[in-house]
């Protein structure tokens, strides 16, 4: 089968290339000059003009997007519009909001152009050798392209889990987690890191690897991690959010369910991204004025 793909970054690349491993028909779109001459190396078509891709791809078109969410997406639909036909579907693989891919499936469904919505995991790794993808949209639409997502997930997860939006939704709650776990690892590293006991970190991952509760992919990346550097000194404790587990917790509130690991875990990638750290002055300004406690002066930045 045959799927066009925009957005060459680190997910949209690696998807081609394990597309193409797996017997798909990758054509690809990106304006990057040298993105297209690795490609066509690797014996991907790509086209620099949008209008050549379209015209490129056999009919009804599949086109995945793989751009960072919100703006990024709304643009790339509304330039692909004109070139596109009826029956013709766009599946955006990016981690957008799942209210936007309702909306884009309704007012793309009024022009008789599908959408699907897929929550795309396993990162760069998964892009590249089979990604777990949870997928929302219509029945039909899915049937007719599940041979698409059976081959870029590899053996991995890959279903429809619902109606348009299903797999965004998915999605979101799946990062919210994600941030649970990633941030109970670092907890529990930095207490042993702190404690009484000489140990070497990148020891216990590889042990807690083999056959651990705590196994699985973000202790395997930990793990590697530490191998290549115990004490992680290139690395700043300063964590992005890109917005997911945002989401994922002004859910909870709205719907009034208790997240307090997911909220707290958000919470803690703010504050390392927080360089006035004003809550832990005024903590420390209380405890002077109550109890002549001394304080540690600001050294600036
Ligand atoms: N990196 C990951 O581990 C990962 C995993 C799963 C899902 N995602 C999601 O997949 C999407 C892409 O992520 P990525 O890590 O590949 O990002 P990236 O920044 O590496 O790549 C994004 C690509 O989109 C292109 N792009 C940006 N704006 C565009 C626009 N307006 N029109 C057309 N193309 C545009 C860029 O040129 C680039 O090639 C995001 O929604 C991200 O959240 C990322
Ligand atoms: O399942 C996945 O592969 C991840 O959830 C991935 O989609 C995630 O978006 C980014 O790796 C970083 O996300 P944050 O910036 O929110 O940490």
């Amino acid at each position: 089968m045959e799927l066009g793909i925009i957005g060459m970054g680190k997910m949209g690349l690696p998807l081609a290339l394990n597309g193409r491993d797996k017997g798909l028909d990758i054509v690809v779109h990106t304006t990057g000059v040298e993105k297209l001459a690795m490609l066509e190396r690797e014996g991907v078509r790509g086209f620099a003009r949008l209008e050549e891709f379209t015209a490129a791809l056999r009919r009804p078109r599949a086109i995945w997007l793989m751009v960072p969410a919100g703006k990024a997406v709304d643009d790339t639909i509304a330039r692909l519009l004109p070139l596109l036909e009826g029956g013709d579907c766009i599946i955006d693989g990016g981690n957008s909001h799942y209210r936007d891919s309702q909306r884009r499936h309704q007012e793309l469904g009024d022009r008789d152009i599908h959408f699907l919505d897929v929550g795309t995991s396993g990162g760069t790794g998964g892009a590249r050798n089979g990604a777990c993808l949870m997928i929302g949209g219509d029945a039909a639409v899915y049937a007719a392209l599940e041979p698409v997502f059976v081959a870029l997930s590899g053996g991995m997860g890959c279903a429809l889990l619902g109606p348009s939006g299903a797999g965004h939704y998915v999605k979101m709650i799946h990062n919210g987690i994600e941030y649970g776990m990633m941030q109970a690892i670092g907890e529990g590293l930095e207490i042993l890191r702190h404690g009484p006991l000489p140990l070497e970190l990148d020891r216990v991952t590889a042990v807690w690897q083999r056959g651990s509760i705590v196994s699985g992919l973000l202790l395997d990346v930990t793990a590697a991690a530490l191998a290549r550097e115990p004490g992680l000194e290139s690395i700043q404790g300063i964590v992005a959010a890109s917005g997911e587990a945002n989401w994922t917790v002004e859910e909870a509130v709205r719907i009034g369910v208790s997240a307090p690991v997911i909220a707290t875990a958000l919470f803690s990638r703010f504050k390392s991204q927080d360089k006035l750290r004003y809550a832990e002055k005024t903590v420390a300004a209380m405890r002077r004025e109550f109890g002549g406690h001394s304080v540690v002066a600001d050294q600036g930045e």
